[in-house]
Parts: C-alpha cells; structure tokens; sequence
C-alpha cells in the first residue's frame, strides 16, 4: 500500500492544466456565473466543504456549465441538443495550447503558405464544434472541421454561424461515406501500407526521435481494423495545406465500454463514442493517412484515452517513417488523457550555434528537466540570472517572458565567467588582454533591449528562445554568449543531464 507520503508526492507531481490556459490561475467562479447567468443558477448549490458547485451527474448541469463558460469568457453563443457529447471548456482549452506550443517551437518549420495565418483540422468536430470555435476565438486561426453524422454537422454549423465574428474562420465539411471500405493498403499508388516488421518499444513514451527497445509485434495491433468514412483521405482536398490536425476519436470499441462514467455526465452518443476497433483503430488510420499525406499538414495530432496504445500507436509512427513524435498529458480533475503529434518534416536544428547567428532569435531546449520544477520557476530563474548583473528586467507570467534592458556594463558582468571562451571566437583571436573588451565580445555600444521566452513542449522539456527587439541588429556575440551562458546555468539548476551538448 503506498503511503500517505507518496500518495501527496504522487498528486504533487500530476502535471496541471496547460499555463496559457484561461482557467489555470482563476478557475470557474460558479458563484459569480449563477449571479450574472439566471439560467445557470438553478444549478448550482453549495457543498458541504461551504464551496459553490453542480451535480456533475445532471447533464443539463453540465451543458449549462459550457454555455456560460463560452460566453462569458470567450464571448460565443453555444448550444447542443440533448444527449449529445457536451465539452468540458478547461479540458479542452489544454489541447488547443499544446497545439498552440508546437506550432510556436517551430522545432518543425513552417510549410504554410499563408504567412502568419494559422490553419488546422479538426477530425470529428461534433455538434460541439468545441476545438475550431475555441481555436478561432482564442488565437484567431482557421479551420476545417469535419464529421460524418448529420446532427453533429447541423449543430456545428449553426453554432458556427451563431457567432458571426468568427464565422469566416470555420468551415464544416461533411464526410461522404460512399466509400466506407476504402483502405489505406487499396488507395492511392495501390502500394501496402500494411505493417509486417516487427519494432522494439522501451518505457520512453514521449521522448522525440527515439526507436525502441524491446520486441513488439506490429500486427498485433492489425486486428483492430478501421472500417468506417474517411478520415483524411478523401477529405482533404487536393492542394490543400493545414499547419495541423487534430483529433478526439471516438474512443470506445462498444457502447458497453464506453459505459457511463457514474461521477460525470457529459452525454454522448454511439455515434461520437464509438467506433469498430476504438482509438486505436482510429487513429491507426490517421497514421496511415498521413503517411500518404505527409507534408499536407505540419504537425499532425490526436488525442488518446488510454495511455497502454501509446506504445503500439509510436511504434507505428516510426515505422511509416516520421521525423518527430511528441507526447503529452492532459489533466483537468480526475480526467487524464495523452497528446500524440507527429511530423513528416525535417526538424529545424535543436539549438542554434553561437558562431552561425545572423537573425535576431537565438534559442536552446531545456530537457529532462526534474519533475518538481515548471516552467515558472524556470522563468524566475531567468529574471534572477539578468538581474544580478544589474539589468533591468521584467517578468511576465501570462506571456511566459521576461523582458530586459541591458547596457554594456551588465552584458560584462555577466560574462565574466565565459573569458575562457573568448579565445575561440575569430573576433578574439588578436586579443592579448585577458579582460572581456567591448572589441573581444562585439558589444554594442547603446543599451540592448531583448525577450527571452519559454515555451512549453511536453513535460520535463522546455524551449527557451532569446529574441533581440532591434529589428534590424545583428546578434551580436555577446548575445549568443550571453544565452549560451544562460543555458548551462539553466541546464545545471533544473536539469537532470547537466552537461549541455553544443553542435560541432
Ligand atoms: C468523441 S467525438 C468528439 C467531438 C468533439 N470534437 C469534442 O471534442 O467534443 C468524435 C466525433 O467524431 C465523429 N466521427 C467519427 N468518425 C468520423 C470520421 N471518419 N470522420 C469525421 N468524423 C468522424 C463523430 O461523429 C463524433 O462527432
């Protein structure tokens, strides 16, 4: 039995709802929302803790929940008829940040061709239109949201154009079914698809770029055929480009299975909750599909509910040969699900060589960083790192920034301890003097003004980008210095492999 101790420990280390997330520090207020919303207010009781809440076992309870959340945080009108699969606006809110870090990492390069202007996929929108209305709301990106029944295409449309502010940004498409049985090893160049080979798994779930280690029989996972629509192929058009897709499958094999969660009622239909084979037959033909559409998106996505099919579902990707795999998890309440994003582009270099800058953005990933620590604390650190030099600098804990002026003084006070270094820059090779000159280092003469940033990539990894504001400055190599600096005292306070790695 585990301990009290452990039991703490274990809650402790539980990730926690994504920072950028809207609900992260002020969680719903239900007593606020009964006193401006009469209609919620029927809800909403007092329990015997004296905190307000709902009976989350009342599903009228719970839509109403999501209808006031939308339109007093979001500001969308939002409505699903009875029974159908009802969204949990927190939850659903992490996913859309996550999709929103990998984009922003640009660890995978931009492939879009429309510029700034994100566009993604969301498969199986529902009549909740749940992720294109929050995505289109919250960052102002587009999408194509499909699915194959015709209450969920209905409602999502009209909750679409209810909303006539964002309208522009979502279409709903609908999935023919005529072609049911298409099968990915059928389609196309007529070439199998069909895995034979045998792949080794380890425990690693979730760490980029890494085969596995022990014996796993791919067919194994062939039994649980999708013989259902379409699900990308097909749907895509031709020429069409999407930064990413995303997904919430039907999760469950049968109805039975999905059965009905006794402290929750979210609704939910067969049609949304289940499918022949479930999630794992589901997103098996994602896979599938985007091995053959490969650079259509970005970064392609899904959610999973079972973490056990995250190991046949990676081994699966690096069979089909993509070039990255991220995980993450998801956790709001006593629900837990897992991300899995994968992308067939070449990834951009990991960390950008100081002797190769030339534009205004520098940036290191922090990995293995130890389980107590978040990002937050990382940022603190980054504040203290600048200030003790003198710097003026400024946290924000919304943006996950910190910003700082620093003249030529609090650049050498800093580097004092990279004199060694010096020597290995062309610039320095003259340089008699031991001393850190403005000459050696390429300071700038007037007061720089740069950003560093963190952004979060799954747990325990974190991308920490330095960008100089000046538009048209150089970096100069007291910047690089100044961030490689930062990188190995980051690496040795939160990381567990405290030796950084730089590219030959
Ligand atoms: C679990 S629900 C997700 C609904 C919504 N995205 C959410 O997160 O609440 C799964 C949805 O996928 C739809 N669906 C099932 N098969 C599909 C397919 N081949 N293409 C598109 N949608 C599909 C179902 O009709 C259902 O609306």
């Amino acid at each position: 039995m585990p301990s009290n101790n452990n039991r703490k420990r274990k809650k402790r280390e539980r990730p926690t709802i994504h920072p950028k997330n809207k609900y992260s520090d002020n969680p719903p207020d239900f007593a606020l929302l009964a006193s401006l919303y009469p209609s919620f207010q029927p809800y909403v009781f007092y329990s015997r803790n004296g905190r307000p809440t709902i009976d989350w076992t009342d599903f009228n309870a719970t839509r109403e929940l999501t209808r006031v959340l939308l339109l007093h945080d979001h500001g969308l009108k939002w409505w699903i008829p009875d029974g159908q699969l009802c969204p949990t606006v927190p939850n659903r809110s992490n996913y859309i940040h996550w999709i929103e870090d990998l984009l922003l990492s640009e660890i995978i390069p931009k492939t879009n061709a429309s510029g700034d202007n994100v566009r993604g996929f969301d498969i199986g929108t529902g009549a909740n239109c749940i992720y294109p209305l929050l995505g289109a709301s919250l960052l102002g990106w587009s999408f194509v949201g499909s699915d194959i029944t015709d209450v969920a295409l209905e409602w999502a449309e009209r909750n679409v154009k209810d909303n006539p502010h964002i309208s522009e940004l979502i279409e709903i498409r609908k999935v023919e079914r005529g072609n049911d049985t298409l099968s990915v090893e059928n389609s196309h160049d007529g070439k199998s698809h069909c895995c034979e080979s045998k792949l080794d798994l380890t425990e690693n779930v979730g760490i980029e770029g890494k085969p596995f280690s022990s014996s796993y029989d791919l067919r194994a996972g062939v039994n649980k055929s999708y013989y259902g629509p379409p699900v990308l192929l097909g749907v895509v058009k031709d020429g069409e480009k999407f930064d990413f897709c995303m997904c919430n499958p039907p999760f469950f094999e049968t109805i039975e299975e999905a059965g009905l969660n006794p402290k929750t009622s979210c609704g939910g239909t067969p049609e949304e909750m289940v499918c022949p084979g479930g999630e794992m037959a589901f997103i098996t033909r994602i896979i599938e599909d985007s091995s053959i559409l490969k650079h259509t998106f970005r970064w392609y996505t899904t959610m999973l509910g079972r973490k056990l099919n995250l190991k046949f579902l990676i081994s699966k990707l690096w069979e089909v040969g993509v070039t990255i795999v991220k995980t993450t998890e998801f956790v709001q309440g006593q629900t837990c699900r897992w991300g899995l994003a994968w992308s067939f582009v070449p990834p951009a270099r990991k960390i950008i060589s100081p002797h190769v800058a030339e534009k205004n953005n520098l940036s290191f990933m922090l990995e293995g960083i130890e389980r107590q620590y978040s990002a937050i604390n990382v940022l603190e650190s980054i504040k203290s790192f600048f200030c003790t030099s003198g710097a003026s600098c400024n946290l924000n804990t919304s943006l996950f920034t910190v910003d700082i002026t620093a003249s030529n003084d609090h650049y050498k006070a800093i580097l004092k301890s990279e004199e060694p270094h010096c020597d290995r820059a062309a610039s320095c090779e003259d340089v008699q003097d031991t001393s850190i000159t403005s000459s050696c280092l390429n300071l700038p003469k007037d007061k720089l003004c740069f950003r560093i940033s963190v952004f979060q990539q799954t747990p325990g990894t974190l991308l920490v980008r330095g960008s100089l504001k000046q538009a048209d400055s150089k970096i100069s190599g007291a910047f690089s210095l100044i961030l490689k600096r930062l990188e190995e005292v980051l690496r040795h306070k939160f990381c567990r492999e405290k030796t950084t790695v730089y590219p030959s």
